[in-house]
């Protein structure tokens, strides 16, 4: 067994200067942290949760929980369009699920790894945190800013605006499906898409200023342009043969399978943003420089409701429903 302050100062802050750069007046062990936001910009605050076997697999290999519970936290920051600057972590470990002692260490250090791997490249400082025992559940509040007035919400999608999103969809639930199939290489495109989500956090500050709406599809393509139609209060057409599907996706899963996983699988951590028709070809440009497509798959209409899909497809991932504990 390893003890919680041990656990804390070896794994998770084993550093508790406070570093002026990052903004942390007070860091790790005290009982808060003090930040000092950027003058003229708003604080943008998010948290999310990963539990496991609803959000991974009890077997994920422990870099990749760290790295997923960091990455599907900071995604909500860059479908604001903020810039990371720090996160908080609340660590949920039954021990007596490890076999022994050199396991639990094993385990903590690859966890470690993961989430402070992606911590350093997205220039997010771990601030402070939380360790209980219970259920392996990592709990993840991300702080992030954007020049006030100028964050993306979901609610600024006028009739007219095209529909786009980044990177490709369905690989999420892809290597999800592959992985209940005992694939097992995470070198596999679509595992990598499920176990190592990368958060668009580039793209969403890219798009600032050129994108009227954007929301982040952790639920699923439709789950999520339902929320942004409902706050934007818009209908919208899709085209379905614009969909980008994610590498290997449909010689993986078929046609179909890999429609359903882009349309309503969830887990794909992509942007979906609306923007004017005539800002399309410069958020192309921008995001192309970042090496990430932005495809148009619809555009947004004053008739509520969507067009251009089945009406019997799936809306996507909801908790407590069949299936979820
Ligand atoms: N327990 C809660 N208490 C207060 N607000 C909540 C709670 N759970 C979710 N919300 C709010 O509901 C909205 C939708 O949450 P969620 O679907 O988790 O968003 P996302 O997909 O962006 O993570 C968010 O604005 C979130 O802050
Ligand atoms: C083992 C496992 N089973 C099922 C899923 C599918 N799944 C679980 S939660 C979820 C939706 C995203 O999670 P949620 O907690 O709703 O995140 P949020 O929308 O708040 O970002 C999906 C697609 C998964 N990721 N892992
Ligand atoms: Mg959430």
């Amino acid at each position: 067994m390893l003890a919680e302050f041990d656990l804390i100062r070896r794994y998770l802050m084993p550093s508790q200067t406070p570093l002026p750069a990052d903004g942390v007046a007070l860091g790790g062990g005290d009982d808060a942290a003090l930040l000092v936001p950027k003058a003229g910009h708003q604080l943008a605050v998010s948290v999310d949760t990963s539990v496991v076997d609803v959000h991974f697999p009890h077997d994920a290999p422990a870099f990749a929980v760290g790295h997923r519970s960091l990455a599907v936290a900071l995604s909500d920051l860059a479908a604001m369009g903020a810039d990371p600057r720090w996160c908080f972590m609340a660590l949920t470990l039954d021990q007596r699920t490890f076999a022994n002692d050199h396991a639990i260490h094993a385990w903590l250090e690859a966890f470690a790894k993961g989430f402070h791997t992606l911590c350093q490249r997205q220039a997010t400082t771990l601030a402070g945190g939380d360790v209980t025992s219970g259920a392996l559940t990592i709990g993840v509040t991300v702080m992030g800013e954007a020049p006030t007035g100028h964050a993306l919400t979901r609610a600024g999608a006028t009739p007219g605006d095209m529909i786009a999103v980044t990177g490709a969809l369905g690989g999420g639930a892809g290597g999800l499906a592959l992985w209940q199939r005992g694939e097992r290489d995470l070198q596999h495109p679509l595992l990598r898409r499920y176990l190592l989500p990368e958060p668009r956090l580039a793209a969403g500050v890219a798009l600032r200023g050129l994108a009227s709406a954007a929301i982040d599809i952790s639920d699923g393509l439709l789950a999520d342009l339902g929320h942004l139609r409902k706050a934007s209060g818009v209908g919208a057409t899709l085209d379905m043969t614009s969909l980008p599907l994610a590498e290997a996706l449909e010689s993986s899963l078929g046609r179909d399978a890999a429609c359903n996983a882009a349309l309503s699988g969830g887990d794909d951590y992509e942007l979906l943003v609306t923007l004017p028709a005539e800002n399309v070809a410069s958020a192309q440009r921008a995001l192309g420089k970042l090496g990430l497509p932005l495809t148009v798959i619809g555009q947004c209409s004053d008739t509520l409701g969507v067009k251009g899909i089945a009406p019997n497809l799936g809306t996507g991932w909801q908790h407590f429903n069949e299936g979820a504990p």
